[in-house]
């Protein structure tokens, strides 16, 4: 039973309504690399359509940090989104003033408009109560269907349900159900992976996750850290070295809590971070001072495929390497398909989350064999700490 309010319970013919949705997807080439994200609020966009709502999209696209950027722009979403949805979309130069406002105001019942990047603006960071007025006067209505974005206390995120009538879309209401379900009481021991590049945003979480699963496994960027604040040397891997005393807080508190910390023991090291690039094996105390691990070696794949098999719940986020460019995409394959594989053989209950890392089962090929595919990666894992999501909470009261 869901405590917050529903597409069920709002009055949506014509009324504009503001959706928050996390269309931050993965790109290649100036095109979206995967679209999980953007087919997971497709129902809810269609259903407020045909309910005779004018549907006004609130979305971020990566982390600008000093206002408008074209790489950051939505306007290179529009034609995908338009394109799942089945419909047009219209689009809108700035999420708030003038531009937002004609957009909106040119709405038809049914219609749907994206506007642009919710980030250009300091005041969606900061949950800034003038530019949540500014939203706000675009809408009668808000629905957050962003759930990946849940984790984060923002304007569009939470701000926006103090101000007008709120609730819960589709997806949003699917992800908090079906992650109940699956990890509500799991079944032990609990193998958590966590790899990726959001090192600073994530590592905090992990002080609170050794608490509650058996098994840590620490991959991608994530592992360098780890791994400099034992005192490696990393060469030029992606590593945030000034978190090294926060890491070891981590590493203590895994000790204390019987929770198994698994650090890579070999690298894939290579001096330019583009495919096909020339690499080498190393053991993790051998990486040349010009190099860079690009992926964890095939001793850290069979140790991770040996916690996989003893375990019975998998959580997942974050890729062990960057597995966009081959051949640094090995031990994020070879152990999604390895989860795979025992999730139909061994009934391994195997949960996955994050924008990246969906993309990377969908390269592996195993998405649809694991039990269950959040569209979130930090949500999830902080939904998995016990963690309150501020978005959710909000919708809650
Ligand atoms: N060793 C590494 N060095 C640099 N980047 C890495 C490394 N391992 C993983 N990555 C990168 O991490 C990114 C995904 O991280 P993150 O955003 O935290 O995951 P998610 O979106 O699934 O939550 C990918 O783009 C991948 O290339
Ligand atoms: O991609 C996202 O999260 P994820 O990388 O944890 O899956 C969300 O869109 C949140 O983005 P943010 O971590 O820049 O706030």
């Amino acid at each position: 039973m869901n405590a917050f309010k529903t597409l069920d319970d709002a009055a949506l013919a014509g009324r504009r309504v503001l959706v928050r949705v996390d269309l931050n997807v993965p790109m290649e080439g100036g095109a979206v690399s995967d679209d999980t994200r953007i087919r997971a609020v497709v129902p809810t966009i269609r259903e407020i359509a045909d309910k005779g709502g004018r549907v006004v999209l609130l979305a971020h696209f990566g982390r600008p940090k000093d206002g408008p950027e074209a790489k950051f722009s939505l306007r290179q979403i529009v034609d995908a989104l338009a394109e799942r949805v089945g419909r047009p979309v219209a689009f809108a130069a700035d999420c708030i003033g003038p531009a937002a406002a004609g957009a909106v105001a040119a709405l038809q019942d049914g219609d749907i408009l994206l506007l642009e990047n919710t980030r250009f603006h300091k005041g969606e960071e900061k949950n800034d109560p003038a530019f949540v007025e500014a939203l706000a006067a675009l809408g009668d209505v808000y629905v957050n269907d962003a759930f990946a974005t849940a984790h984060r206390a923002h304007a569009s995120t939470e701000g926006l349900a103090h101000r007008l009538p709120a609730y819960a879309g589709r997806c949003m209401q699917g992800e908090i159900e079906a992650l109940e379900k699956a990890l509500g009481s799991p079944e032990r021991p609990v193998l958590a992976v966590v790899g990726g590049a959001k090192v600073s945003s994530k590592i905090d979480l992990l002080e609170n996750l050794v608490g509650k699963v058996d098994i840590l496994v620490i991959g991608g960027g994530m592992a360098n850290t780890f791994l400099a604040a034992q005192g490696i040397a990393v060469g030029k891997s992606l590593c945030e070295h000034d978190l090294a005393e926060t890491a070891r807080r981590i590493l203590d508190k895994a000790k204390a809590a019987r929770c198994d910390i698994v650090l890579p023991v070999d690298a894939v090291v290579a001096r330019e971070f583009k495919a096909g690039a020339e690499n080498e094996v190393v053991p993790v105390d051998a990486v040349p001072a010009d190099a860079m691990i690009l992926d964890v070696g095939p001793k850290s794949v069979a140790t991770i495929a040996a916690r996989i098999d003893g375990a019975r719940t998998l959580v997942w986020n974050g890729p062990l390497g960057a597995f966009e460019i081959e051949p640094f995409d090995r031990a994020t394959v070879a152990a999604a398909r390895h989860a795979a594989e025992r999730t139909r053989s061994a009934g391994l209950l195997t949960v996955a989350g994050g924008g990246d890392t969906v993309a990377a089962l969908n390269h592996a090929g195993v998405a649809e064999a694991f039990s269950y595919v959040s569209t979130a990666g930090g949500a999830f894992l902080e939904w998995l700490e016990g963690k309150p999501l501020p978005g959710v909470e909000i919708l809650r009261k």
